[in-house]
């Protein structure tokens, strides 16, 4: 095992399980295997100094491209569907129909604001979205190994790409699958592009995207990152795969979410605001341990 499961925040529910998985992924090399992550509050902190981080989508509801009203509406959709969202109580097809009202308002919403591309950079500049400490050997170490990394997000894949390439890891490594938004002539935001991708839906989005997993047929072991059950199916279109190893990061809710978080993920990383074990992990799968 590696010392980094000897941190606080670690749990898992069977030891032996990830040990005779990581053992099977070094042994088959690291050009075998790819890593698919979660962005908001996976590669993102979920809070600093005690303050919530934001999200791709409250980057933008906390600036000033959204008027006042706008900003309360936002405010309204955030309390009333957040809850719902991390309810463990609910079962995930009562909560989907929740989630797809949420973010088509909250687009449309973002719609009407008549948000222009060229001010996305400076709000990213200027918000207090932070990638989880540890980023740097995260993002550097899987492109000098030439593993691939897709962020598969149900955020806004503008402004996480705007997020990764400020912090100047945006590799050519990386493909992301998101919801990314339709700009006019004018760079005006009209609409968001194809298919919405919402928490719970990320199996029908691996599948629609097949092409991705059929390029990465060789690399059939498997790191996933998530930070919620439904970033479990993110791994859905992997082709022929032989092992997957899952890390969930538990940032609310904890007491109520962790058996059904321990039940699902591999390695469940309760408050953890690093990426000090994934990278652990990687750096095992890499030989570099
Ligand atoms: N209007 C919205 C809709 C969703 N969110 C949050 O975004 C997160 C989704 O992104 P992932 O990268 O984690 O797939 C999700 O956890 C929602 O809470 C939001 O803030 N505003």
């Amino acid at each position: 095992m590696i010392p980094e499961f000897s941190n606080p925040s670690v749990c898992m529910k069977d030891p032996q399980r990830v040990q005779d998985i990581m053992e099977s992924m070094a042994k088959a090399g690291s050009n075998t295997v790819q890593v698919i992550s979660d962005f908001d509050m996976t590669l993102t902190r979920f809070a600093y100094n005690g303050k919530r981080c934001p999200t791709c989508h409250n980057i933008l509801d906390n600036s000033d491209l959204v008027s006042e009203e706008c900003k309360e509406q936002l405010k309204e959709l955030l309390d009333t569907y957040y809850p719902i969202e991390i309810d463990c109580s609910r079962p995930v097809d009562e909560k989907l129909p929740l989630m797809v009202e949420w973010w088509t308002k909250a687009h449309a919403l973002l719609v009407q604001q008549r948000i222009k591309k060229d001010h996305l950079a400076l709000v990213v500049r200027e918000s207090d979205a932070m990638l989880r400490d540890g980023y740097q050997l995260f993002f550097d170490h899987l492109h000098e190994h030439s593993i691939p990394l897709l962020i598969f997000s149900a955020g806004i894949g503008d402004i996480l790409e705007e997020v990764i390439r400020q912090a100047k890891v945006f590799h050519p490594n990386i493909n992301v699958f998101s919801n990314y938004m339709d700009f006019d002539d004018c760079g005006v935001l009209r609409a968001f592009k194809g298919e919405l991708i919402h928490i719970y839906n990320k199996r029908e989005g691996a599948l629609l995207n097949s092409g991705h997993f059929e390029e990465l047929r060789a690399r059939p072991n498997v790191l996933l990152m998530g930070d919620s059950l439904g970033d479990l199916n993110m791994a859905d279109g992997v082709q022929d795969m032989e092992n997957i190893l899952k890390i969930g990061f538990l940032n609310d809710k904890v007491e109520e979410r962790k058996q059904s978080y321990l039940d699902s993920y591999d390695i469940v990383l309760v408050k953890d605001e690093t990426l000090v074990v994934p990278n652990g992990v990687l750096l095992y799968l890499t030989g570099n341990k």
